[in-house]
């Protein structure tokens, strides 16, 4: 279980964004490269229209007739499950529909990385900067804001149809999306053409390297808030890291952790055995509450904490799991 995880990539941006044209971009170069991708379409709509666009080779899944984020909730796991016990993938990419909310999706991914061999590398947001800007200076209404919130999650971002703007308009809506997000790679992109291996560097650096650096960006940032600018660069916004247990902690010292979390960790589940009760538990964490209840799971689940966040120390989290694993190891006399 704990061996080889799938990447799996979020594609989310307004109807119409670029995101298609994006997935087609990425399914050949993924190919290429010798790496197997599979989709899953989510469309409003009864039919996948889109997914004509895809090679037939490509496994793809269709969640038709609704959002992910809301009727559809529970069948983006059965489609990560089915495509990952059924075909040897290494990768992928679960398109949205425009209208999805961004978190609901990160959560449900995350929540399915808790029991199945994949790992949530990132969300690219694709931005229809001609509509985009639009909508800033004219009715700032529900597709505004959720605009916004598909941006503001996004560790990739396209400005994408830039060949519809002048310079100045340009400008003007790359300074709004950077304000909301200064964090996430942004580009400005015709027809969602971007260097694909920034779509591979994510994952890289998110899944080892970045712990240090992600420690590195919270102390600069808690000692000097106007040192922000300098962190443009970071692919670090919305994260997630997770944990596998090796062995169970006690139950209060759990508590305890949990209840210290940092404010930016915002979100946290798992299943979990403890080394002071005889059943195993599963546990979430949202707006500073925590809840646990007992369960007896499906199938092979192994121990394991899933903590999303903003730009919190991952490392921090893992090093206080381990010295809670270690201390609760009746062989370890240290
Ligand atoms: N002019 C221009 N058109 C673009 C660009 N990128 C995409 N398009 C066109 O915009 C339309 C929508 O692109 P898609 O890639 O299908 O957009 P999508 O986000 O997948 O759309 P939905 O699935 O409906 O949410 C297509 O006709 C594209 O050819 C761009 O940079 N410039």
């Amino acid at each position: 279980m704990t061996n080889k995880r799938v990447n799996v990539y979020i594609l989310s941006g307004f109807l119409g964004s670029g995101k298609t044209t994006l997935l087609t971009k990425a399914i050949t170069y993924f190919t290429e490269a010798g790496r197997k991708p599979a989709v899953i379409m989510n469309e409003i709509g009864e039919v996948n229209l889109d997914g004509q666009l895809i090679a037939e080779e490509v496994p793809m899944s269709d969640l038709l007739g609704g959002c992910i984020c809301c009727s559809s909730r529970g069948d983006l796991a059965t489609a990560l499950n089915d495509l990952v016990t059924k075909e040897q993938i290494d990768v992928i990419f679960v398109e949205s529909t425009g209208v999805a909310n961004p978190m609901e999706i990160i959560d449900e991914v995350t929540d399915a990385s808790l029991v199945l061999p994949i790992e949530l590398s990132a969300m690219i947001t694709v931005v229809d900067a001609p509509q985009l800007l639009e909508l800033n200076r004219t009715s700032r209404g529900k597709t505004f804001r959720l605009m916004r919130d598909q941006i503001r999650c996004a560790n990739l971002l396209l400005l994408n149809k830039t060949d519809l703007l002048q310079e100045e308009a340009l400008e003007e809506v790359h300074e709004l999306v950077r304000e909301w997000n200064p964090y996430a790679d942004l580009h400005k992109t015709v027809f969602s053409q971007i260097d694909l291996q920034l779509i591979e560097n994510i994952h890289v650096e998110a899944s080892d390297e970045a712990r240090t650096a992600a420690v590195h960006d919270h102390a600069v940032e808690s000692d000097d808030k106007h040192t922000h600018e300098a962190h443009h660069h970071s692919h670090r916004h919305v994260m997630a890291y997770t944990h596998f247990f090796e062995r169970a902690v006690d139950s209060g010292a759990f508590e305890e952790f949990i209840s210290k979390l940092p404010q930016e960790v915002y979100r946290a589940k798992g299943v979990l055995t403890f080394s002071d009760t005889s059943s195993r538990f599963l546990f979430q964490y949202a707006y500073r509450e925590m809840d646990f209840v007992k369960i007896t799971p499906k199938g092979n689940v192994p121990d394991v904490a899933v903590f999303i966040g903003e730009n919190f120390a991952k490392d921090a989290i893992r090093s206080e799991l381990l010295r809670l694993e270690k201390s609760s190891d009746p062989t370890d006399t240290k």
